[in-house]
């Protein structure tokens, strides 16, 4: 089959660069070159053979993906039995380049739980396609993955969110879609799934209930949580008052720069999803209000509620493991 033919890959409206993806030992240069891209990067056949490398290196074989947004590394540093494998280490990967990323791959059990962790992902403003940003999670499929976890750092709209809660996401607003901007951009791969994809039920409702009864069994964290409609904007500025309040027209709870892409690529296999935004700040809704976004803060806000955060991802993957059969499905 000509790879041309099945790439799945889109750069962002021909106008994305791709950086630091490490290739034969070679980095590319950084330089735009979308039509390149578009025609050989995230193909089928490389995304088994990245799946292959990780396969013969561990014995894991995971059953769900976590994707630890800022600040929650946390998550991959409680599993055991680990298997580690540096982002700049695995053929064709791109590199985490924000600080609170810390760019490697983790397999290893939560409870017991074959798991694959990303520590660090890969944002559009990093200068990757959103098809570049999401290839991770089509990897955590050939590899045997049926479900995936994506957590991420987010703004609060909603004014009655604080900093530190917890927001489940319900349902997302694909606002980079609008403007013609998807990780499905390009050719289709069958075996990927299929051309058009329905997004009704993206967010798993029973893993929702999951964690909200998860949430009542753990002290203090059921006034933490909080459920609501996730929107990601390209970054890596944050918003100004105007665009804040039109989020809130649009429904939106919480804003952030990730986890849209990647779980659009996630149902496109197949894959049950589950996500949730820490609120690491309130979004500056009006001209008096000081605006007061530090990335580094929310970083910090992340390792303050680590325990908690662990305690609820655990939980999740705990019911994910009653769930799934132990055959595995890796190729
Ligand atoms: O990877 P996530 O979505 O958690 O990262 C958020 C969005 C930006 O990358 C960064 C802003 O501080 O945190
Ligand atoms: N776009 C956006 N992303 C964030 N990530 C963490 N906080 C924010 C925010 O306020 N806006």
């Amino acid at each position: 089959m000509n790879v041309n033919e099945v790439s799945v890959n889109g750069s962002a409206n021909g106008v994305s660069c791709e950086s630091g993806t490490k290739s034969a030992g070679k980095r590319s240069n950084g330089l735009c070159n979308p039509v390149k891209d578009n025609s050989s990067y995230g193909s089928y056949e490389m995304v088994e053979e990245i799946a292959t490398y990780l396969l013969e290196r561990t014995r894991i074989r995971p059953r769900c993906g976590i994707i630890c947004g800022s600040g929650l590394g946390c998550l991959a540093d409680q599993l055991t039995d680990v298997d580690s494998f540096d982002y700049d280490a695995i053929p064709h990967f791109p590199v985490s380049t924000v600080a609170g990323h810390r760019g490697r791959l983790v397999f290893g059990r939560l409870g017991g739980v074959p798991v694959v962790c990303m520590q660090g992902r890969f944002h559009y403003y990093e200068g990757y396609s959103l098809a570049k940003c999401s290839m991770p999670v089509r990897v955590m499929r050939l590899v045997g993955c049926t479900h995936l976890i994506a957590t991420n750092a987010a703004g609060a709209i909603n004014s009655r969110f604080r900093v530190g809660d917890i927001m489940l996401i319900r349902d997302h607003v694909n606002l980079m879609g609008f403007a013609g901007n998807c990780p499905l951009l390009g050719p289709n791969d069958d075996r990927f799934g299929p051309r058009f994809l329905g997004m009704a039920k993206a967010y798993e409702p029973a893993l929702l209930a999951v964690a909200k009864g998860a949430a009542r069994q753990m002290p203090g964290m059921d006034d933490l949580l909080h459920e609501g409609v996730y929107c990601c904007v390209g970054g890596p500025n944050f918003e100004t008052v105007a665009e804040g309040r039109l989020m809130a027209l649009l429904g939106v709870d919480a804003i952030g720069m990730s986890t849209v892409h990647e779980i659009i690529t996630a149902r496109h296999c197949g894959m049950t999803c589950f996500a949730f935004s820490l609120i690491t700040n309130m979004c500056t809704m009006s001209y008096d209000e000081e605006e007061e976004h530090c990335h580094e803060t929310f970083v910090d806000v992340g390792r303050q509620l680590e325990g908690r955060i662990c305690e609820l991802v655990a939980r999740v993957v705990a019911s994910i493991g009653e769930s799934c059969s132990e055959t595995p499905l890796a190729k």
